[in-house]
């Protein structure tokens, strides 16, 4: 298996802080991979370490099988495709303007402005000034300009933050289809349904260490005491286990028509994330 990337007990201390302690985790080719935690976990800090924006204080880690430090070089920066919140758009430019500077500097077609407009949703609006746009549309420039050159591997700082419901699908959607061509994801995000709906694994960070990780579906198993609810048509409801002796009454219940409606208690990724850690994901 080829890991893409490589953390082995990565440190960061700012000044008397510790924002991360002895993180450690590998991302294979082609994972959609999230970075789980609350405001001030560490996750933001992680990503301009894996993308050497910032020094770390102790550990290894390694991109494509190479130290982080490696990636600033010319020849590898088309390998990465970045998105935080800090844009560096030139405001007096258009939308269009923008990324073309940057297909410029990639040497990438014209084909390939249009392909990241319309990825997010943004050609009909592609002449107006970035001075003028919403925080959402800001958003939507900067992600066009990180997917623009179909990087091998792409970090996401909670890339859905500031978009409507409507941009967010259109991005979930985009997203996919990019992994489906070969772009392995990390993102970071507090929003537990974005991290259950686009990650294939997740880690959960907490006051800078991992918590938990694996598939959302492992962690539900993991976590989860597989019990169903029964809401029967006198208005009873029974929770029961799933075992033999419940699985008769239920048996029964159905038999005798009953029942009028069953669920499943599965967790959901914040139920799992506050029973571990105690806090909110917010
Ligand atoms: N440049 C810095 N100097 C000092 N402390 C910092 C610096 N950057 C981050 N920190 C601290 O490190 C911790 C982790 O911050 P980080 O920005 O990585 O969190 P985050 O999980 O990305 O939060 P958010 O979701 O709010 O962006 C916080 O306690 C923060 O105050």
């Amino acid at each position: 298996m080829n890991a893409v990337i490589e953390v082995q007990h990565l440190k960061k201390i700012f000044q008397k802080e510790t924002a991360l302690q002895d993180v450690s985790f590998k991302i294979q080719k082609g994972e959609i991979f999230g970075f789980l935690g609350p405001s001030g976990s560490g996750k933001t800090t992680t990503i301009k370490i894996l993308t050497a924006q910032t020094d770390k204080t102790d550990g290894d880690v390694l991109l494509f099988g190479r130290p982080a430090n490696e990636m600033k070089k010319s020849q590898n920066r088309k390998r990465f495709g970045i998105l935080t919140d800090n844009s560096g758009l030139y405001t007096r430019l258009s939308i269009e303007e923008n990324l073309l500077l940057y297909s410029d500097l990639y040497q990438l077609s014209k084909t390939a402005v249009k392909e990241a407009l319309d990825f997010v949703n943004l050609y009909t609006e592609r002449k107006k000034k970035v001075s003028q746009l919403s925080k959402g549309m800001i958003q939507r420039v900067t992600l066009a300009r990180a997917i623009m050159h179909k990087p091998d591997l792409l970090f996401l700082d909670e890339p859905t933050s500031a978009l409507d419901p409507v941009n967010t699908q259109h991005i979930y959607n985009g997203l996919r289809k990019l992994n489906e061509m070969g772009t392995t994801i990390f993102l970071t995000t507090h929003d537990m349904s974005e991290a259950e709906i686009l990650c294939d694994r997740v880690a959960f960070l907490h006051k800078g260490k991992i918590r938990a990780m694996g598939s959302p579906k492992e962690l539900k198993k993991k976590f989860g005491d597989e019990s169903i609810t029964v809401e029967l048509k006198n208005g009873e409801v029974a929770v029961i286990q799933n075992g033999s002796e419940d699985a008769s009454k239920l048996y029964e219940w159905m038999q005798s028509n009953e029942v009028s409606r069953i669920y499943t208690n599965e967790p959901t990724l914040g139920d799992i994330f506050m029973q571990i850690t105690g806090s909110d994901l917010v």
